[in-house]
């Protein structure tokens, strides 16, 4: 059973670089690492028709089921696996589907709210904010809703203008303020390797949380190491 050591949310407006920064700074740490995007925990509106799913405000703290990530961020922390839902953004809508994600050393949770929720905040042992400016995440977004997410030009901008830009403002570049570090422009190199070699560090074995793996361990298995030294 693994407790995971280092827990570290990065947030950031859409578009931003969250996901590139992501797995660039945990990509040779291999098997161990798991992302949860923030975005699998959109409440689910099956009961909802399409059209009306699609005038939903998506960037508002409310559209996000919290207990369900709480509880679930919770128990890998504990060192128990999950069924993490799953998110079909053509369909506005979670999949019927879960995934079995089992806790590894490193979780990165990521998502435009990953740094809003106090209790899920409180779980983060590094706090991220990826800060890029809007007129590249605009254009960044365009071309991602087209072309991943099949939607109309004209509508990505109208969703844009009515709730992206306003709730960004309102809700998601405040919590920069709960960040340990801003990394400017996304994916930077610098940034990008310092956070590499602090994450290769802390799955080596240097962090403080493993002391309470350590312990959590010992009371599962009922036993008691005493160090010689
Ligand atoms: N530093 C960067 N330079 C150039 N393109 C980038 C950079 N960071 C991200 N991108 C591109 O921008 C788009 C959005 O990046 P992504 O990481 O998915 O953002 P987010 O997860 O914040 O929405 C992707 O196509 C990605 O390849
Ligand atoms: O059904 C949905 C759910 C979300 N969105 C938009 O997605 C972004 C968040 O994803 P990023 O990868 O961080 O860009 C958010 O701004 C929502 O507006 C959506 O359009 N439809």
């Amino acid at each position: 059973m693994t407790i995971p050591s280092f827990v570290i949310g990065i947030a950031g407006g859409t578009g931003a670089g969250k996901t590139t920064v992501a797995r660039l700074i945990t990509e040779n740490v291999g098997d161990s690492v798991t992302r949860i995007p923030v975005d699998n925990y959109y409440k689910d509106l099956s009961h909802l028709p399409i059209e009306e799913r699609e005038t939903v405000n998506y960037d508002h703290p409310s559209a996000f089921e919290w207990s369900l990530l709480r509880t679930q961020l919770e128990n890998l922390l504990e060192g128990r696996s999950i069924e993490m839902p799953e998110y079909d953004f053509t369909a506005h809508n979670r999949k019927s589907d879960r995934t079995i994600v089992e806790p590894t050393d490193v979780i990165v949770l990521e998502g435009i709210f990953a740094l809003y929720d106090e209790k899920v905040t409180e779980m983060l042992d590094l706090r991220l904010y990826v800060e890029t400016d809007a007129d590249v995440r605009i254009l960044r977004r365009i071309q991602r809703d087209v072309i991943d997410r099949g939607r109309k030009l004209e509508g990505v901008m109208q969703q844009y203008l009515d709730t992206v830009k306003p709730m960004h403002e309102q809700f998601i570049e405040p919590t920069k303020s709960h960040a340990d570090l801003i990394i400017p422009e996304g994916a930077n190199s610098v940034a990008v390797n310092l956070l590499e070699e602090k994450i290769r560090t802390e799955v080596e074995g240097n962090s403080s949380r493993n002391w309470e793996r350590d312990s959590i361990e010992n009371e599962l298995t009922g036993t008691l190491e005493i160090e010689d030294d």
